[in-house]
């Protein structure tokens, strides 16, 4: 039953146990592995892994798409295998352990991990190791619900264990549109025009030979963990919905808005909800990440096509879709994460893009990373390919965090991952600055007097009416810039009078 899934007679006889494949990888070696914002991850293999290093210890240069579900992030750490991570993560762990400096974390845009590896700008990975709903005919791996990186790990690793994971319905084949870029300098445009355009193929071509061992498994993607809309975040999509009509009928942007992505998270799920209370239809998304609000507008008729690179659903809408896959195949399309994050694609098809912020300044700098300016959150993930290029790049957040303890707008931003040029509108759930064709001293107005929480309002003004007396195009109190997040070091809290 379970030989089914490899349609390459030839490749039975790599059948084995995942204790047997995670031989394969030894010390020092770059292991690619898929994986992307919790789905589509090697299960088994990584987990062997852990349990090896106990007896042997070994370290590895693990790659991924981006964040791995099933806490092997987590398991990997605590069993000491990791040297070096990239692209990104979620894991409170790793977390710990790559702010301790035990991991190195390289914290990259994501679609441009494997244009550096094919440039061999980084180091080709030594195996791949990546989970399949089957092998076709060819010897070609049909992935899962991520594609992440996984086709190019495959195509540039020297040797690729396949973990066939019999949880996820072989209806899922045919899902996937497989596309990889030539070459520079003949490198010909990606013919990608709309959102549902097919470019490629559905499975990952690659050398039958190539396939060192197959191992079958059957332990579930990790379920989402975003949590309904607040009040904060309802209010966020409000002030965007509101902003967004406006543009519609002031007719800057289509009635039907363009495509759209949205980042990881509760807050961008939940304004992704606040559409369903809009009047707007036919929507479409052109995005990294599909969550829960992905298929809550597409069953309420609001949006007709989703792209993206993974799918990564709670419980309860985890068995809605895969129960009924084919009310929603048509409906869909999951890419390599170069391709769904593709500067060239983004800025042709006019995406809005809407990222979270941890926190912004008031000239509009966001940081999306670094907690006080140092400590790692999860990384920029996709939000930086979108943003500096999307047809507008919105950034979110809540005016504050830990009940009032840290203003989410700063005067400086301690870390910037999306600069003033690349940030077009910022939303907290006190209202929206739109920040176009303004100059610095203006955008501090708007976002002073539209983001900032009452509570930190004129600490604010106060701050930015001395930098203004000072002088300078963008003013600023430089002994005085970092002074919220010094009096949150010090004394828990960033407000000062
Ligand atoms: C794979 C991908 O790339 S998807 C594409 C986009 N990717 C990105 O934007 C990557 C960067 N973004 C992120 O990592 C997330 O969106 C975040 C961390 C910025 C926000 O995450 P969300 O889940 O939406 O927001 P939420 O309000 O729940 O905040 C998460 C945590 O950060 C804390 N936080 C928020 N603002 C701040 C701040 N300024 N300083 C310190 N902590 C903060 C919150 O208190 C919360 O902490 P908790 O987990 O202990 O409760």
């Amino acid at each position: 039953m379970q030989l089914e899934r490899i349609r390459h007679a030839g490749l039975h006889e790599k059948v084995m146990s995942a204790e047997q494949a995670s031989e394969f990888i030894k010390d020092g070696m770059t292991v690619g592995m898929s994986g992307f914002t919790r789905a589509g991850e090697a299960k088994a293999v990584p987990k062997a892994l852990a349990e090896r290093v106990k007896e042997h210890p070994l370290k590895i240069n693990l790659m991924t798409g981006a964040s791995l579900g099933n806490d092997l992030d987590k398991i990997l750490t605590e069993s000491g295998s990791l040297a070096r991570r990239m692209p990104f993560q979620v894991d409170t762990t790793l977390r710990k352990a790559i702010n301790n400096g035990d991991v190195m974390f390289i914290d990259q845009h994501l679609s441009e991990t494997v244009e550096q590896l094919r440039n061999h700008q980084l180091k080709l990975p030594d195996i791949a190791i990546i989970e399949a709903i089957a092998i076709t005919e060819e010897g070609h791996i049909v992935p899962t619900t991520s594609v992440g990186n996984s086709a190019s790990f495959s195509i540039f690793a020297k040797q690729v264990i396949v973990e066939i994971n019999t949880s996820h319905k072989p209806e899922l084949e045919g899902l996937h549109d497989i596309y990889i870029p030539s070459y520079r300098p003949t490198r010909t445009p990606v013919p990608l025009v709309k959102v549902d355009d097919r470019i490629g193929s559905t499975a990952i071509p690659i050398p039958p030979e190539k396939i060192a061992a197959i191992v079958f498994t059957s332990q579930n993607d990790s379920y989402s963990t975003v949590g309904a809309p607040d009040e904060d975040t309802a209010a966020i999509a409000k002030h965007l919905v509101t902003f967004l009509e406006n543009e519609v009928a002031e007719k800057r942007l289509a009635p039907n808005l363009g495509p759209l992505q949205a980042g990881i998270g509760n807050i961008a799920n939940a304004v992704m909800m606040g559409l369903l209370d809009s009047d707007f239809t036919d929507l479409t998304m052109y995005s990294e990440v599909l969550q829960d609000s992905t298929f809550d507008l597409i069953d309420a008729g609001k949006m007709t096509f989703a792209s993206g690179c993974s799918v990564i659903l709670s419980e309860r809408m985890n068995s809605k879709v895969f129960d009924n896959l084919e009310h929603y195949k048509d409906k869909l399309i999951l890419r390599p994460q170069e391709i769904s994050n593709h500067p060239e694609i983004v800025r042709r098809l006019g995406i809005i893009a809407i990222n979270t912020a941890l926190e912004f300044d008031i000239y509009g700098n966001v940081n999306s990373t670094h907690v006080c300016g140092t400590r790692m959150m999860n990384g920029i993930g996709g939000s930086g390919d979108f943003a500096r290029n999307a047809n507008m790049a919105i950034f979110v957040t809540k005016s504050i965090a830990k009940d009032g303890a840290i203003s989410s707008v700063v005067p400086m931003a301690s870390h910037v991952d999306h600069n003033e040029h690349d940030v077009d509108i910022l939303v907290t759930e006190q209202g929206l600055a739109d920040l176009r064709g303004l100059a610095p001293r203006e955008r501090a107005v708007q976002i002073i007097k539209h983001c900032v929480h009452p509570d930190y309002r004129n600490q604010m003004l106060d701050y930015f009416e001395r930098a203004c007396a000072r002088g300078g195009h963008t003013p600023h109190l430089l002994d005085e810039a970092f002074s919220w997040h010094i009096n949150l070091e010090k004394n828990g809290t960033m407000k000062l009078l």
